[in-house]
C-alpha cells in the first residue's frame, strides 16, 4: 500500500513564485523516503501541504488512500511532524513531556506508559528520561522531541532536515534513530535533507525535485546508475601535475568528459576495466607520476549534481 500518493499537484504563491509545477510522488508504507532538492525546490512547500498546514491550488493527495481533503483531522492524527525548530519543552523531562503529549493526543494513561517505556528503551535515551531537556546538547535535544512526537503513534514520520548543524556523532546516533524507527515501529519516515549521504544510508526511496518537480525518483542504486558510467580517477601528488596532465588525457580520451578535481583528473568511461588498463599503461609508457589509479561507480552527490545542473532540461 502506499503511505503518500501525489497527483499533479501545483502551488502558487501570492508572488507569483510556482513552488510546486505538476509534482507526482508514492511512497510505500514502511519505507523510509528521501526528498532531495537544492534550496528553493519546493521542499518545505510540499511538506508544509502534506502535512495539512497548506493547501495545494490543484491535484490530489492521497494518505493510506485517504484523500488528503475530506479527512484532514483523521490525517493529521496518523502524522507527526518533525521540524528544525525543535517542539519539545526544554523545562520538563523527556517522561513529562511524553505524558503530557500523550494527554493531548488522548491516549489512555496504561498505554501510554507501556508506549514511553517502548520508544526510550528501543531509541537507548534512559539516561536523558528524568532531567529538563534543557541540560542536554542540541543534537540530543532533537532526538528527545523525536521520541516525543512518537508518542502519538504516527503512521508517517515528517522530519525535516533533522541532523542540520549536528556533528557526525550526533548525526549517526540519528541515523540509529530513524533506523530504529523503521524496523521497531514500521513508521513510514519521510526524511529531508540536503547530506546525500545521509539519504543514500538511511533510504529506500529517493526523490530529486528541482523547480517544483520531480526529476527522478528511485532507490539508491537506482539513481546511481542512471548515470551509468564509471569514473576512472587518477591521483597525481598536487594539483598542479593533475593540471599539467590533463591536457595528454584528454587526448588519450577524446570522446568522454575529463576533468579535474583537486589533485585527480576523472574520467568518465562506458568500459571501466578497458579504460583502466589503457589508461595505466599510457601513464607508465609516458613516464606520468601519477600516485594510484582507480575505477569507481558514481556517487548520489555526482547523480544529484547532474541532475540538478542549472543548465539541464527537465523534461516533465
Ligand atoms: N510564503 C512564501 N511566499 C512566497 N514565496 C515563497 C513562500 N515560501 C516559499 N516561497 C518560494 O517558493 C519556492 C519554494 O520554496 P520552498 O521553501 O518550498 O523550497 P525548499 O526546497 O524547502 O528550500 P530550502 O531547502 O531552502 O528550505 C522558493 O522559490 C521560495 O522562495
Amino acid at each position: 500500500m502506499n503511505a503518500i500518493e501525489v497527483k499533479d499537484l501545483n502551488k502558487s504563491y501570492k508572488n507569483g513564485v510556482k513552488a510546486l509545477n505538476n509534482f507526482n510522488l508514492k511512497v510505500k508504507e514502511g519505507e523510509t523516503f528521501s526528498l532531495l532538492g537544492e534550496n528553493g525546490a519546493g521542499k518545505s512547500t510540499l511538506i508544509k501541504i502534506l502535512t495539512t498546514y497548506l493547501e495545494a491550488d490543484s491535484g490530489s493527495i492521497k494518505i493510506f488512500d485517504e484523500n488528503i481533503n475530506e479527512n484532514p483531522i483523521a490525517i493529521r492524527s496518523n502524522i507527526a511532524c518533525v521540524a528544525q525548530q525543535i517542539s519539545i519543552d526544554t523545562h520538563l523531562s523527556l517522561e513529562e513531556n511524553m505524558i503530557f503529549q500523550s494527554r493531548l493526543y488522548k491516549v489512555p494513561k496504561d498505554i501510554a506508559i507501556s508506549r514511553m517505556d517502548k520508544l526510550i528503551d528501543s531509541f537507548g535515551l534512559k539516561e536523558y528520561r528524568s532531567y529538563p531537556v534543557s541540560s542536554y546538547s542540541g543534537g540530543v535535544k532533537r532526538r528527545l522531541d523525536i521520541a516525543l512526537n512518537m508518542m502519538s503513534n504516527p503512521k508517517i514520520l515528517f522530519l525535516d532536515e533533522p541532523t542540520v548543524g549536528m556533528d557526525i556523532k550526533s548525526r549517526m546516533a540519528m541515523w540509529d534513530m530513524m533506523k530504529t524507527i523503521r524496523s521497531d515501529f514500521n513508521t513510514t519516515i519521510f526524511l529531508t535533507t540536503h547530506y546525500l549521504e545521509e539519504a543514500d544510508i538511511l533510504s529506500d526511496s529517493i526523490c530529486i525535485m528541482k523547480d517544483g518537480k520531480e526529476i527522478i525518483t528511485g532507490t539508491p542504486l537506482e539513481l546511481r546508475s542512471f548515470l551509468g558510467k564509471d569514473t576512472l580517477k587518477i591521483s597525481f601528488s598536487k594539483g598542479d601535475k593533475a593540471k599539467k596532465y590533463i591536457e595528454e588525457l584528454k587526448k588519450l580520451h577524446p570522446k568522454t568528459q575529463v576533468f579535474l578535481k583537486e589533485d585527480k583528473v576523472l574520467i568518465d568511461t562506458d568500459n571501466g576495466k578497458f579504460d583502466l588498463n589503457r589508461t595505466t599503461r599510457f601513464l607508465i609508457d609516458n613516464d606520468i607520476p601519477f600516485y594510484g589509479i582507480e575505477i569507481g561507480r558514481p556517487s548520489l552527490e555526482d547523480v544529484f549534481l547532474k541532475l540538478t545542473d542549472k543548465d539541464l532540461e527537465v523534461n516533465n
